[in-house]
């Protein structure tokens, strides 16, 4: 698992061995992988001897890092330059610079134009205007030069610990953000660079480990994100007793005359997934669509006997349907089973939902539920909010509704009740089309069918995460969040990287659940 901090809790983490004076030491550290990413990145493209950089650096110890390493890679043979965004740099950071031949240029009022279409055709910027040390974004002639840059779109842009104007913690960014190519974040990983929209300007990340992380091992992350290596130990397979019964049986209501393709996708995905069994219900014109495309499916017009776990909501439309997501949640809440909450069923809520429903909303439904519940008071929250704060929102949706909520995005996170949060982010752009939710929402009821005993199991793989059963929900749901994005990002690969449709995401499920078992081993069933 990759966990990610907040700026104060990697200073936190500094402060002992800044305290033993150990701070010029970590300074050398940053600067020396900050100056190798450079080096690996500019030698992709040309012979490093005589290749161009700038360093952006301001008043603070980001712009200490920068210099130190813009002045090894002088010794190295680049020519360096070195913006100086306020009037007071780091002074030893600066006297290696110069003593390493740089050449150094004042950022003034009138000059940020002039400088950024200097910098811009160079071989490599390196942005180490603002670190953790930030309040709020650039300002005066540094905003300026920044904006004039990121329209002139340099060939590689390499940021210091983080993109300058982006919160560490929270991912917030305050606009003009140069982004990067690259972002080399010392220590630990800042969550600010694994949440949009900051993890949108951040490119590539690369940790650089400075002597810090062991003072970061007792520290509960701001976020968390599962790797391959989890979810192959985490993802539910059946054993050698398995009957279809014991592998997770799915209710799904979902669909309408309508929408009949929402519970054609979402009933799909969840057989492909790996439940043992799906039941459906919903009108006949949509029963008829969905067993044509999946004949596994059983089309429940009564009572539907037992499941282990619910869909609830995918193209739901008119009251019939609304009754139907009505009971099945009512019988959920009563016997205590997981549910999966999604587009229509989102605005038919209980008043507080227990930890193992999980609500799947996009940023417009995240705001629409939030203006919906009392708690929230007056304050009106609307999409632009979300996508603007979504660490802060997911989180307060959360804690607010009791329930486990899926914010779904470019990277997607989810909030446990009491605050664990997730984020994931292997799905690409060419995701974002009709029916991809609907694909998520069978694979993750799926998920939550199969693993629902896994959960509970304070031995078992969800336990071994260090996690408290009612947050364990949380990682349910990155599991299929994982799943469902790499789903998409390989069936686009398989088009050499162009466009999807949910079909084409469904159809990837089983072979990346496969190869995520092989990644950990596991015997195949
Ligand atoms: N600690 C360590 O040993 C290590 C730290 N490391 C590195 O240090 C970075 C953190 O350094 P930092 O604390 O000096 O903060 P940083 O972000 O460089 O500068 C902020 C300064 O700028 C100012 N300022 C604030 N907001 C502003 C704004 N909007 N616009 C303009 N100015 C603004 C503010 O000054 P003030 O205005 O308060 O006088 C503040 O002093 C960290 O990201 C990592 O790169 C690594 O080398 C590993 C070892
Ligand atoms: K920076």
């Amino acid at each position: 698992m990759i966990s990610a901090f907040t700026g104060q809790q990697i200073r936190d983490a500094e402060k002992p061995l800044l305290d033993s004076g150990e701070g010029a030491v970590l300074m050398q550290r940053a600067a020396y992988g900050l100056a190798q990413e450079v080096v690996r990145q500019v030698k992709r493209k040309r012979k490093l001897t005589g290749a161009s950089v700038t360093v952006l650096a301001g008043k603070g110890n980001n712009g200490g890092d920068g210099l130190f390493a813009a002045a090894f890679l002088a010794r190295r043979g680049m020519r360096t330059t070195a913006v100086l965004a306020a009037p007071e740099v780091h002074p030893e950071a600066l006297a290696a610079f110069t003593a390493a031949g740089g050449r150094t240029l004042r950022l003034e009022p009138g000059n940020a134009e002039e400088l950024a279409v200097m910098c811009a055709g160079d071989d490599a910027i390196i942005d180490a205007l603002l670190g953790t040390g930030a309040r709020g974004g650039l300002r005066g002639a540094a905003a300026e030069m920044i904006a004039s840059l990121q329209e002139l779109r340099p060939s590689l842009v390499v940021a210091c610990d983080l993109p300058s104007g982006l919160d560490a913690g929270t991912g917030e960014v305050h606009w003009p953000v140069l982004d990067a190519d690259v972002t080399v974040t010392f220590g630990g990983i800042k969550a600010g660079l694994m949440t949009d929209p900051g993890e949108g300007c951040a490119g590539r990340v690369e940790l650089v480990s400075i002597g810090i992380e062991p003072g970061l091992r007792s520290v509960s992350p701001e976020l968390r994100r599962l790797t391959a290596r989890d979810l192959g130990r985490l993802l539910p397979a059946p054993d050698r007793r398995a009957h279809k019964y014991s592998r997770g049986v799915l209710g799904v209501v979902a669909g309408s005359a309508r929408f009949a393709g929402a519970a054609v996708l979402s009933v799909h995905s969840a057989a492909l997934a790996g439940a043992g069994m799906v039941r459906y219900l919903g009108p006949e014109s949509a029963a008829r669509a969905v067993l044509s495309r999946t004949p596994e499916a059983l089309w429940e017009t009564g009572d539907p006997g037992r499941v282990q776990a619910w869909v609830l909501g995918p193209g739901v439309d008119g009251a019939e349907q609304l009754r139907r997501v009505g009971d099945a949640a009512k019988t959920a809440m009563d016997t205590g089973l997981p549910v999966v909450v999604d587009a229509g069923a989102l605005g038919a809520l209980p008043d507080r939902c227990p930890p193992h429903w999980i609500l799947t909303p996009h940023a417009g439904e995240l705001a629409t539920l939030l203006d919906s519940l009392p708690s929230l008071g007056e304050i009106a929250v609307t999409r632009d909010d979300v996508e603007a704060r979504p660490l802060h929102f997911v989180r307060l949706a959360a804690e607010l509704t009791g329930a486990t909520v899926l914010l779904k995005g470019a990277t997607t996170l989810v909030a446990s009740p009491s605050g664990v949060v997730f984020s994931q982010s292997e799905g690409i752009a060419w995701m974002a089309t009709a029916g991809s939710g609907d694909v998520l929402s069978g694979v993750l009821g799926a998920v939550v069918a199969q693993s629902a005993e896994e959960v509970r199991d304070d031995d078992g793989a969800y336990a071994a995460l260090g996690l408290e059963q009612a947050d364990r929900w949380a990682a349910v749901a990155a599991v299929a969040a994982s799943v469902h994005g790499r789903a998409g990002a390989e069936a686009s690969a398989n088009f050499e990287g162009g466009p999807l449709t949910a079909s084409a995401i469904m159809a990837g499920v089983p072979r990346v659940i496969g190869s995520l078992a092989a990644e950990y081993d596991r015997p195949r069933p």
